[in-house]
């Protein structure tokens, strides 16, 4: 469905050719902490209780269990349903991204679409059928944004290659044609606050999770495609008014502004999460993949028009900056 618009598909072309290089001096740049991506399957058979049990292993995906059931939900059949969970896994950093890591997530992505893209007959254990995304940050936090070593020792042709992959991964990200969800523990800060703006619901801690679109902060823009999906999301004027007050919203905040769609009790976001994407895989995926491209449209002929803006506003602002 959303394949089908011209601009979706140029997308999918510069993120698995146009952007190759960018993409490989990117993880050139090294760093510490990755980017996980586990495939986890939704059984539908079965009693509320296994169901309960099943999503109750995937919203530990980090412990020893949870991945074991993960592994075997992947080797043990076809999945009918599958969801894509990405995991910024950077805890000492806050999930700050390094260029590894901004690799990495493409990577995420390019994984996300090659499932999305696929013939739903063709497939298999390997290559199930994606239903729904997932991305979430280890440890404490969701996403601290740019390493700032990365950005205090990058040229401007380092700032211009993370500037124009990240437009595309997160664009890319943002036109998929399954649910996304962004799993919020803790806080998300500069780029972090531009990748939740690319999710289409967002599970908050209501205790722990904070979003701060804190660029003004530091004299800068957004870098990661933040701006424009930060007004799809909560309109013009309160875009502007976030970016401008670069103000640390806590979760009830940021629920009642639109930014977070949902406010789980402390400590229960993961369990809030596994029922949503339950909810959101129990509808008919030609209906949501439908409705995003409804919602997305408008979004999407609007940004070919801003998006060489934001990238041109970046450019300069880094350029003034005294790293
Ligand atoms: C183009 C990208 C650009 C954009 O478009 O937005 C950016 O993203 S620029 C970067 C914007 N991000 C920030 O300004 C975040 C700065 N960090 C914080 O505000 C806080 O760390 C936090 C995220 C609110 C968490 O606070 P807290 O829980 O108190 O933890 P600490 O502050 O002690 O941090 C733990 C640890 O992590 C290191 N850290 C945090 N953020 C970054 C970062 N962005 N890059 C590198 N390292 C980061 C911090 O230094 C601590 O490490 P140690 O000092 O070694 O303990």
């Amino acid at each position: 469905m959303l394949q089908r618009l011209s601009f979706v598909r140029r997308l999918r072309q510069e993120l698995f050719t146009d952007s190759r290089v960018v993409q490989e001096r990117l993880r050139q740049l090294g760093g510490s902490g990755t980017v996980r991506t586990t495939l986890e399957e939704i059984r539908r058979e079965g009693n509320e209780d296994q169901n309960k049990t099943k999503s109750k292993d995937m919203s530990n995906s980090n412990s020893k269990s949870a991945r074991t059931s993960t592994a075997a939900a992947t080797e043990s059949s076809t999945p009918p349903n599958t969801v894509l969970r990405i995991t910024l896994d950077n805890p000492l950093r806050a999930n700050a991204l390094c260029g590894k890591m901004l690799a990495e997530l493409g990577d995420a992505v390019q994984t996300a679409v090659g499932l999305e893209l696929q013939d739903p007959a063709s497939a298999t254990a390997a290559k199930p059928k994606l239903a729904c995304v997932v991305i979430q940050g280890a440890g404490r936090h969701f996403c601290a944004g740019s390493d700032l070593n990365l950005l205090a020792n990058a040229t401007a042709d380092t700032a211009k290659d993370m500037l124009n992959f990240m437009h595309t991964v997160t664009t890319c990200f943002k036109t998929l044609s399954v649910p996304t969800i962004a799993l919020l523990q803790g806080d998300a800060i500069g780029g972090g606050s531009e990748l939740v703006t690319m999710t289409d619901y967002q599970v908050a801690d209501e205790a722990a999770a904070r979003i701060r679109f804190v660029h003004a902060r530091r004299g800068l823009t957004p870098g990661w495609g933040g701006a424009a999906r930060l007004i799809h999301m909560v309109g013009a004027h309160r875009a502007s008014q976030a970016l401008m007050s670069a103000r640390m919203f806590t979760a009830k905040d940021a629920h009642n502004y639109g930014l977070f769609s949902h406010l789980a009790p402390a400590g229960e976001a993961p369990r809030v999460c596994d029922d949503l994407v339950q909810t959101l895989t129990s509808n008919d995926p030609a209906a949501i993949a439908s409705a995003k491209l409804l919602s997305l449209r408008g979004f999407i002929e609007s940004l070919e028009a801003s998006q060489d803006t934001e990238k041109e506003m970046f450019e300069s602002a880094f350029a003034r900056l005294q790293w």
